[in-house]
């Protein structure tokens, strides 16, 4: 029988060897297993609660998904306002230093679009049409837009939630108008938005649009289009009638596109986001068969040269007219073909939240924007797309046979 004295120095030798083990396994845990647990976790979007959505940080399809979400629940909610204001309110109108009008739905629906950015993006920039100036010398009008603002909500409370709630009161109001004063530029986030893109169409009952892109390093990368009085049906064919007074057809469409993953469109909604369906340009079999649209204002583009550009295309069916950025979200889904913007004044340099958003969705629906000299709008040179002269909007199969005869028409002046 052995000794205390010869198993003592065994049962620690197995100590060690057991001990050794387990420090093996931990450590092998620890560098295999768990940056694998990690990642998995970061990669899941975990509900937090039946209302709240946490969003992955990077997941490899879905880029600016959260933006995209942002801005469209943005747009939809101050298109809410908008409408709104055309049914309801007298419209509080004033002719800025430039002659165009301004109304309470702009500087309303401008408020509560940057509010919903700042709360889930208080670090970027905004490029925005209005500011407040005015409003803080006019009580009264002040008085009228925050009674509209503050009475506008999504009727879907998580959705309303994603946006950041209520504006808090009338100051934040006129704070959260003048964050849109960035000089814009090529670097950085950089947002642009037009709370009512074609306020004469607004006031006329016809065509306008709620606007808003984002811009990383001057490339947009998201654009969202509201058209309160477009129709809900991509299929349904632009004519004449669809400038005119629209004001009894629902809520609209809303269209998007994110660089990259192609464009959509859906019904506008007052509370949550209705499903979405792709969009995309008709192909141009036959270009004498071509739909073209135009600015309703004869200040804005050139009619008499888009006229003869169409001639001699050998496009006889008439220009549809209709005002705003609903013309680039048009075409996009099919429902026309080709928008024309050409120079009135050799001046005027376009405003970049005039074209952001349409210029993304015709593109990732299938179709090339450049301006008459085929240039690309470039957005990196501030609130103006001071590089760029007109603009030509195609599908990209024809729009080489287009831009052909812009420039052969604009070449004889
Ligand atoms: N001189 C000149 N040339 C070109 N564009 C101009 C000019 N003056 C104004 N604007 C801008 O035109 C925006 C309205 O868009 P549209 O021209 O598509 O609509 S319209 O049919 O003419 O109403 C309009 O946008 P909103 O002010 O948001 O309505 C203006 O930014
Ligand atoms: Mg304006
Ligand atoms: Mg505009
Ligand atoms: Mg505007």
């Amino acid at each position: 029988m052995p000794s205390d004295s010869e198993t003592r120095p065994n049962s620690s030798r197995r100590h060690i060897l057991l001990l050794s083990l387990v420090v093996v396994i931990l450590a092998s845990f620890l560098t295999t297993a768990l940056p694998r647990l990690f990642l998995l976790a970061t990669q899941v979007s975990i509900p937090l609660s039946s209302n709240i959505r946490q969003f992955t940080t990077n997941p490899p399809k879905m880029s600016f998904a959260k933006e995209l979400e942002v801005a469209q629940l943005a747009v939809q909610r101050a298109a809410i306002l908008t409408k709104r204001v055309f049914h309801e309110k007298a419209k509080g109108t004033l002719n800025k230093d430039d002659k165009s009008p301004v109304t309470i739905g702009d500087f309303g629906a401008q408020a509560l679009i940057i509010s919903s950015l700042k709360a889930s993006f208080p670090a970027d920039e905004i490029v925005a049409e209005e500011e407040a100036s005015t409003l803080r010398d006019d009580a009264n009008l002040r008085a009228q837009i925050w009674d509209v603002v503050k009475n506008t909500s999504l009727s879907d409370p998580a959705a309303e939630d994603i946006l950041g709630g209520p504006v808090k009161d009338e100051e934040t109001m006129l704070t959260m108008i003048d964050y849109g004063n960035s000089k814009g530029g090529a670097k950085g986030r950089i947002w642009a938005i037009d709370p009512i893109d074609g306020t004469k169409g607004f006031l006329r009952g016809g065509q306008y649009a709620v606007c808003l892109a984002l811009m990383v390093d001057g490339d947009v990368k998201v654009g969202v289009l509201g058209c309160p009085n477009l129709p809900i049906d991509d299929a349904t064919q632009l004519t004449a009638e669809i400038g005119k007074d629209q004001t009894d057809e629902g809520n609209g469409a809303l269209f998007s596109a994110v660089l990259g993953q192609g464009a959509t469109s859906r019904p506008m909604s007052t509370g949550g986001l209705e499903k979405e369906r792709s969009i995309s340009m008709r192909p141009i079999t036959d270009i004498k068969k071509a739909t073209f649209c135009e600015s309703v204002e004869a200040g804005h583009s050139s009619h008499g040269d888009q006229a003869e550009i169409a001639k001699k295309l050998g496009i006889n069916n008439p220009s549809v007219r209709m005002d705003s950025q609903a013309k680039y979200a048009s075409i996009a889904r099919g429902a026309g073909d080709i928008y024309l913007r050409l120079p009135v004044s050799a001046t005027y340099q376009e405003k970049i939240w005039d074209h952001a958003a349409g210029d993304l969705i015709v593109r990732e629906a299938g179709g090339q924007v450049t301006d008459i000299h085929g240039k690309r709008l470039d957005f990196t040179v501030g609130r103006t797309l001071a590089n760029n002269k007109g603009v030509v909007a195609a599908p990209a199969g024809g729009h080489a046979e287009v831009l052909a005869v812009v420039q052969e028409v604009l070449g004889k002046k």
